[in-house]
């Protein structure tokens, strides 16, 4: 038993007061966990563009004070009644895809979204509704997806959360806990990429070249990534892309994007992704499927109030339009297949952490994200 167990823990966290402006690095509460939660020491989290996204003002679940992140690892510190799949001392992953097993979405098997905590994970609080952290001066914070991995120490739903192999390195699978699960899921679960097909990315972030190396797995026989800077170009090859294609620079005047990769592929690509968020780049990614099979993955978020479109003929003409949320993977039941395939060098994690900073420098980690050498920025704590 910790001697914390039960207890309120002081610990540094990055409390996000307001969209758009910095995050105050400061020392908070957090309360023991309650039946059904697991509080954990985290050790290491990253940075995702998706927090970017929501303390931008653009996501329309945001809601402030909150303590952002959701790709971190750590070791459960104390667990509530009633919980009984990790324990104290468990290396763990959290998750922003719960997985109960119970509910009909868990049971469908037909998707990896669960209902049982996701209503009251997009209000910022706690299965019960009500928050486990508070500032010095005693205001309530939010929780954020489930996860709130920007505060040394955080409380989640047990069934947000899953233990791994405790030899993995947690500064490095933290990365798990979203951008590589997500793109390598896409292409191997959600589009289930077999070998021959032809595939393009939009956008080399994280997502987009874990989206890569799930269609190099799976022998895709063309993986093109479309981005708007030539710095991704390298990783692009390095990580198995075949082609690289820069639309602001590698277009030929008459030619669109969508016309130059439906000239490089024969009629168009068996699977596309966009990896962007920017629905211009989804109508795009749609319009270069090949007519009668192609389909176009969209895991990129777009910011409230934006919205998708393209003639409907190009669904008519077969042309598929999907989505995927956490590529298709079941947290709890599959994690652990994929730190395996981590440990036995199937799976590139460690060369996506492009920077390391301690907790503190979180803000400069965001500002990291701005920058074409960045691809994941891991913070210790
Ligand atoms: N559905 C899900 O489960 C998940 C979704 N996401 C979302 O996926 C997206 C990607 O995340 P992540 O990889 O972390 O983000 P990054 O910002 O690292 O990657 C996005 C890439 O797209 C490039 N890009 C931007 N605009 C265009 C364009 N018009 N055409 C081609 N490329 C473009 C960017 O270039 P530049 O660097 O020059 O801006 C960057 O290289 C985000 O929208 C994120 O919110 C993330 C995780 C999970
Ligand atoms: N809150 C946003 C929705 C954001 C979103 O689509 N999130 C992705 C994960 S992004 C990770 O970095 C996701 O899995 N969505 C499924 C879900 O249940 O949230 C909004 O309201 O637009
Ligand atoms: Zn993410
Ligand atoms: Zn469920």
């Amino acid at each position: 038993m910790s001697s914390t167990q039960g207890k309120p823990i002081q610990c540094t966290a990055a409390v996000a007061y307001a969209p758009g402006k910095p995050l105050s690095v400061e020392q908070i509460i957090v309360d023991p966990p309650k039946a059904h939660e697991v509080r954990i020491k985290i050790t290491n989290t990253a940075i995702c563009h998706t927090d970017a996204y929501t303390l931008s003002g653009s996501d329309p679940e945001g809601a402030f004070p909150c303590i952002l992140g959701h790709e971190g690892a750590g070791i459960v510190e104390s667990v509530g009644p009633d919980v009984d799949t990790v324990k104290v001392g468990d290396h763990v992953i959290a998750l922003y895809t719960a997985e109960c097993a119970k509910c009909k979405f868990c049971k469908s098997g037909k998707t990896n979204l669960c209902g049982s905590v996701r209503a009251t994970q997009g209000k910022g609080v706690m299965p019960d509704g009500t928050t486990r952290f508070h500032n010095l001066k005693g205001e309530p914070l939010l929780h954020f997806m489930g996860c709130s991995t920007f505060s040394e120490y955080t409380v989640v739903a047990d069934v947000s959360v899953v233990a791994i192999d405790p030899t993995a390195p947690l500064d490095k699978v933290c990365l798990l806990g979203c951008g590589v699960t997500t793109g390598y899921g896409a292409a191997i679960k959600t589009a289930n990429v077999q070998k021959g097909d032809t595939v393009a990315v939009f956008g080399a972030g994280t997502v987009g070249l874990s989206v890569v190396q799930g269609a190099k797995a799976r022998e895709a026989s063309r993986i093109i990534v479309v981005d708007i800077n030539d710095d991704k170009k390298k990783w692009s090859f390095d990580f198995g892309a075949t082609d690289f294609v820069n639309p602001l620079k590698d277009l030929e005047e008459g030619e669109t994007i969508v016309s130059k990769l439906v000239e490089m592929t024969d009629g168009g690509l068996d699977f596309t992704f966009d990896c962007t968020g920017n629905v211009k780049v989804m109508r795009d990614a749609l319009e270069a499927c090949h007519k009668g099979w192609g389909q176009s993955i969209i895991i990129g978020v777009a910011a409230a109030g934006q919205e998708i479109s393209t003639r409907p003929f190009q669904l008519v003409t077969g042309r598929v339009w999907k989505g995927s949320a956490f590529g298709g993977v079941k947290g709890r039941s599959e994690m652990g297949g994929l730190i395996k395939d981590y440990q036995q060098g199937k799976l590139k994690v460690d060369e996506f952490v492009t920077h390391v900073r301690p907790f503190n420098e979180i803000n400069q980690g965001f500002e990291d994200l701005h920058h074409g050498d960045c691809l994941r920025t891991v913070l210790n704590f």
